[in-house]
């Protein structure tokens, strides 16, 4: 065993091990049950990995040989695992705050984007911008979103709704992989919208025969890492036979489905995911009673997004249901520019106010289940030995503080913690 390790962080009031079986997911009583250690410490040895998380008195005797890099004396303090945000739109130019404006006036989701608002204007900016500039702007938001503890984060493309511009959305994903520390999933998210001036055929037929195999090209020479695929099933966007082919040959190429559905209408996205395998889907505030079953069955996970029925005064998803219904339960928050969220503790909030989710279930929701829904369970989402060294230290002395201290994640948060590394020190106010 080495003896030197890159960080100890000691003596914790409370350490949330969120499971400690091994569990890629928890359901029902599992997330009622959430693993808490009083007076713990967490060791991260130098390949980033969790060594050994235990009683602080258990740790120190173990540990009375090694030397660390960095210790953390969590005296009074809290430990859980860093948050994964299992759903955001980050590759953008060009903010919509006008239409914030108009929809506080009335106007609703589907009447902007009729107008050739919404994505449509992301779109026209996003396809004006250079790879650099949208580089920086991905990283300033990274950023801001590991600053709120986020420590794995979904990234998706579909605002080029053509190869090139797709492509070049992807490259900035993974050029930002490449650069910071945070943990990215990357989604190609090309059938987000119907481009301007096709019908749902041809676009589909683009992305079907021109998209997903230049896609696949990159892919196998090793120069794009991307692991999921997206489309917005929706009415008057795409529809479920479109939605499925499209779907269909992303699992063909190895990409995990993870997709929007049932977010404005009953499309029976849900049956849909359930039927063709999917890892997740999103949205859901208008999914049947057949189509929790179906999710359940499968264990298909729910990305359930708080933000959005907020913002665009949507019924809440039925949470309650699904929970009760044994369905995995995962939060996002959907940061694009039409829900400019970069904070999952105002996301697990809202999703314990709004949807009625306790904290616990929140929390789960927004670690453990999150990393299901990227197919990333077995190395993120709890503390465990052997995953990811990837951690929060708050300055409480419950993690609960998290979630109470609505927009408080600032004050809150003292250290976040990626692979051993720190990140973010609140008390030196600055990102290392
Ligand atoms: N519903 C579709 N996509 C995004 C919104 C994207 C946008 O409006 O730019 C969502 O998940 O909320
Ligand atoms: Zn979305």
């Amino acid at each position: 065993m080495s003896r030197n390790h890159r960080l100890l962080v000691k003596n914790a009031k409370q350490v949330v091990l969120i499971c400690n079986n091994g569990e890629k997911f928890l359901t029902k009583d599992g997330v009622q049950n959430l693993c808490v250690i009083e007076n713990g410490s967490v060791v991260i040895g130098s390949d980033g990995l969790i060594k050994a998380v235990g009683p602080a008195e258990t740790i120190r005797v173990q540990y009375a040989d090694a030397s660390f890099d960095k210790v953390i004396d969590a005296t009074g303090m809290c430990v859980l695992p860093g948050l994964v945000d299992a759903h955001t739109h980050p590759v953008w130019a060009g903010d919509r705050v006008h239409e914030f404006a108009m929809k506080l006036a009335g106007a609703t989701y589907m009447d902007v984007h009729r107008a050739g608002g919404g994505i449509h204007f992301t779109v026209e900016h996003t396809r004006a911008a250079s790879a650099s500039n949208l580089l920086a702007l991905l990283c300033s938001r990274l950023v801001r979103m590991q600053r709120a503890g986020t420590t794995l984060v979904e990234c998706k493309s579909g605002y080029g709704l053509e190869l090139q511009t797709e492509i070049k959305m992807l490259q900035v994903i993974e050029e930002a992989r490449r650069s910071l520390l945070i943990n990215i999933s990357s989604t190609y998210c090309g059938a987000h919208a119907v481009p301007k001036g096709k019908t749902v055929e041809e676009a589909t037929e683009d992305i079907l025969q021109v998209q997903l195999p230049r896609l696949k090209e990159l892919m196998s020479a090793g120069k794009l890492g991307v692991d999921n695929i997206d489309v917005f099933c929706e009415q008057g966007v795409f529809d479920l036979s479109s939605t499925r082919s499209i779907l269909q040959a992303g699992k063909d190429m190895g990409l995990n489905i993870n997709f929007h559905g049932d977010e404005l209408h009953p499309m029976n996205s849900a049956q849909l995911g359930a039927e063709l395998g999917a890892l997740a889907i999103s949205h859901l505030e208008e999914v049947t009673d057949e189509g929790i079953v179906a999710m359940a069955k499968a264990k298909t996970a729910a990305v359930l997004l708080p933000t959005t029925a907020y913002i665009l005064r949507l019924p809440q998803p039925r949470a309650r249901d699904m929970l009760d219904a044994g369905v995995i339960v995962a939060l996002g928050s959907d940061f694009n520019p039409n829900a400019y969220c970069c904070s999952m503790p105002v996301v697990m909030h809202l999703a314990c106010v709004n949807m009625r989710m306790s904290m616990p279930e929140a929390l789960a929701a927004a670690t453990i289940n999150a990393a299901f829904a990227l197919g990333r369970s077995r190395t993120h989402g709890s503390l465990e030995v052997n995953k990811h060294g990837d951690l929060l230290v708050l300055n409480a002395a419950r993690w609960e503080h998290l979630i109470y201290q609505l927009g408080g994640h600032q004050e809150v948060l003292r250290y976040v913690v990626i692979k051993g590394k720190i990140v973010y020190d609140n008390d030196k106010t600055m990102d290392l």
